[in-house]
């Protein structure tokens, strides 16, 4: 008889609906399993933009510690929250087919757009596209689980806030009063579902096997690898997107400061065969073409 597979979760609302997402599709493949919601530090450190508090894996440290004790035999993650490198012994087992990699901006009418409003977003990343695109407009930080947020924005005198489309579908909370960015370049791997396992439990890793989306786990490694060749250790506002279309891999990357003013962007076609190294061709590229100034710029804005 094979093993229950303990499956990992942090206990917000949208991460629970992942797990669940994940148990059925695994059991779907022939599996046992057990959803076991954790802690997660990651949401309740509120008191600091989390930019700032230069962690690593603030999402993933909570589940990463309880695989490694052998509390959880798989552990199951929104991808664009994972850092590059995978922590020592816990390894990629499989990505989700990914659903909708877009931003949407829930708002209170979209009057505002022309001319001067406010707008909430704890990401880098969003605020300085946002401010890239309408100069006029302020932003303000907003942090905590979708819930939270979402709660915040109804509170408050904003004109709307950022958030990523798939985890408002994923818990049914997406309002009618949105718009969907299609401009703005979504966060590496965001919309997908990364799910790790201790790199010796084989069994866990041959289930896993079974659930992996291929396309998908091409796109976000190429997505993942320019934003590792470009961070070097920063969180900088970058964004990037990979889509397959037929044999060819279409890939848009962005780097841009924090005030919106200045950006570099990389647009580029693939043999869908060759994308192993296409993020980090695309990361060379875009650092030869100005993109190494700007990095410069954004870690020295990023110290002060
Ligand atoms: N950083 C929090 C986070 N991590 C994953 C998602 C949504 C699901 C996803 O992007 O895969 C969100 C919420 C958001 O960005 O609005």
């Amino acid at each position: 008889m094979t093993k229950v597979i303990r499956i990992g979760t942090r206990d917000s609302e949208l991460a629970m609906w992942q797990a669940r997402f994940v148990k059925n599709i695994i059991e779907h493949a022939g599996y046992k399993t057990e959803v076991i919601p954790l802690t997660s530090d990651g949401d309740q450190n509120l008191d600091q933009p989390l930019y700032e508090m230069g962690i690593t894996g603030i999402f993933t440290k909570t589940l990463d510690i309880a695989l490694l004790n052998n509390k959880i035999d798989v552990a199951v993650h929104s991808m664009k929250d994972v850092p590059t490198v995978l922590p020592n012994n816990i390894s990629q087992g499989a990505v989700l087919h990914r659903a909708a990699s877009t931003d949407i901006l829930v708002h209170k009418g979209v009057d505002f757009l022309e001319g001067e409003g406010t707008i909430a977003t704890g990401s880098l990343r969003r605020k300085a596209q946002w401010l890239n695109k309408y100069p006029r407009h302020q932003v303000v930080d907003l942090r905590g689980n979708v819930n939270t947020r979402l709660q915040k924005l109804e509170d408050s005198e904003w004109n709307g806030a950022i958030f990523a489309s798939a985890g408002l579908d994923r818990i049914n909370k997406k309002p009618d009063n949105h718009i969907v960015l299609d401009w703005m370049i979504p966060a590496p791997a965001q919309g997908a579902i990364m799910v790790v396992h201790r790199s010796d439990d084989l069994e866990s890793q041959e289930a896993l096997s079974k659930i992996n989306h291929r396309i998908t786990e091409v796109c976000t490694h190429v997505e993942r690898q320019f934003l590792s060749v470009l961070e070097g250790g920063c969180t900088a506002p970058i964004g990037a997107l990979a889509t397959n279309n037929g044999d060819k891999l279409n890939f848009v990357g962005e780097l841009i400061s924090l005030d919106g003013k200045r950006k570099a962007r990389i647009e580029k076609q693939f043999p869908f065969a060759l994308a192993k190294d296409a993020g980090r061709i695309c990361a060379m590229k875009i650092l030869e073409d100005g993109g190494a100034e700007l990095m410069e710029e954004i870690k020295t804005a990023m110290k002060s």
